[in-house]
């Protein structure tokens, strides 16, 4: 089957510029795909590539669009080199969408009412405004909520982890609360024991804390699973299926963090999960209603019942999706 390929490269701005140990992170730059079969039916994906995460850049995605034909065949879109995982999402879910049954539109609600919201994860601001964020996100129905550490120095986010940790601790409500830490891999060891001395003091409230070392130090992490009772989670370490599978082989059995949009062919992603029972907990990558309904499609189809909130709490982070119905 033949299908016309169009696409629309997008620049989203962040309300508030996103600090990770990674760096400052101001634009979110995607491309929306459509693919029309021969017999009429559009089917939409979405390229949300994170370069300094892992995948493919923005650049290398975006030239391997403008090199495509404008009719592309099933042959291409199944064969694209792993080196483009984002890519391969893109091209794989407009496919899914455009060929198989499901109503694309109708495969999930998407909207994410207060108390829906317990489900998902809330992200907090960096540094200081976490506290403020804590309470305006509680208000919002989220009951978990995910920080990054490793913005500011240590003594100063120790104090606001534990000011955190009372606030969450006092809060009442019949829903379980927790706290997820993400370091970004901007630890070293003895940070990252620093932090997990501390983290095994607050007790359950922690849930993990998520890639505190480098991709490159995965024995350690290994190594401190055995030390801390503070569960840890992988994410840049396995941002693609490729790593992923990797990480797997080498024993990790924590938990991991799936970014489906840029992990690669989702319908190779569905089989590992499948395959491999993985602790996973599914993580947004700031992208569109597009690629986010496809992502929470893939959670739902492999975490079944997994109490681990979705990590795809609504993008207050972004400017508005509205420019999607102008697209073509
Ligand atoms: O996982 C979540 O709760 C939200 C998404 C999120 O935190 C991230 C998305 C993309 C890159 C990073 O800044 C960050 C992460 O490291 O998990
Ligand atoms: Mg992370």
């Amino acid at each position: 089957m033949n299908y016309k390929f169009e696409f629309r490269p997008y620049q989203r701005k962040f309300k508030r510029p996103l600090q990770t140990s990674h760096g400052t992170w101001e634009i979110r730059e995607g491309i929306i795909l459509r693919l029309t079969a021969d017999n009429g039916k559009i089917g939409l994906g979405e390229i949300a590539p994170i370069g300094w995460f892992g995948s493919e850049t923005f650049l290398e995605a975006l030239d391997y669009c403008r090199n495509l034909p404008d009719v592309i065949s099933d042959r291409t879109i199944f064969s694209l080199p792993p080196n483009l995982p984002a890519c391969q999402f893109g091209l794989e879910s407009a496919w899914e969408s455009a060929t198989l049954k499901t109503d694309f539109k109708s495969a999930f609600s998407e909207d994410q009412t207060p108390s829906s919201r317990s489900n998902y994860s809330g992200l907090l601001p960096g540094g200081e405004g976490a506290l403020l964020g804590r309470q305006i996100l509680w208000m919002q129905g989220y009951r978990t909520f995910k920080w990054k550490i490793g913005v500011l120095p240590f003594q100063r986010e120790v104090r606001i982890l534990q000011e955190l940790a009372i606030a969450l601790q006092q809060a009442t409500g019949d829903h379980p609360v927790s706290l997820r830490l993400d370091a970004n891999g901007g630890l070293s060891l003895a940070e990252a024991e620093a932090w997990l001395q501390i983290c095994d003091q607050l007790g359950g409230i922690l849930e993990y804390l998520e890639q505190p070392l480098p991709v490159t130090e995965l024995e350690a992490m290994v190594g401190l699973l055995d030390r801390f009772s503070t569960p840890i989670a992988l994410d840049e370490s396995i941002a693609t299926l490729p790593q992923m599978q990797s990480v797997y082989r080498q024993g990790w059995r924590g938990i991991y963090v799936i970014k489906p949009c840029i992990a690669g062919s989702p319908s190779e992603l569905r089989q590992f999960c499948h395959l491999n029972k993985i602790d996973a907990v599914f993580s947004s990558v700031f992208e569109t209603e597009v690629g986010r309904k496809v992502a929470l499609k893939l959670a739902g189809e492999i975490q079944h019942s997994s109490q681990r909130a979705l990590g795809f709490g609504v993008d207050h982070l972004l400017e508005s999706e509205k420019f999607l119905e102008d697209l073509w």
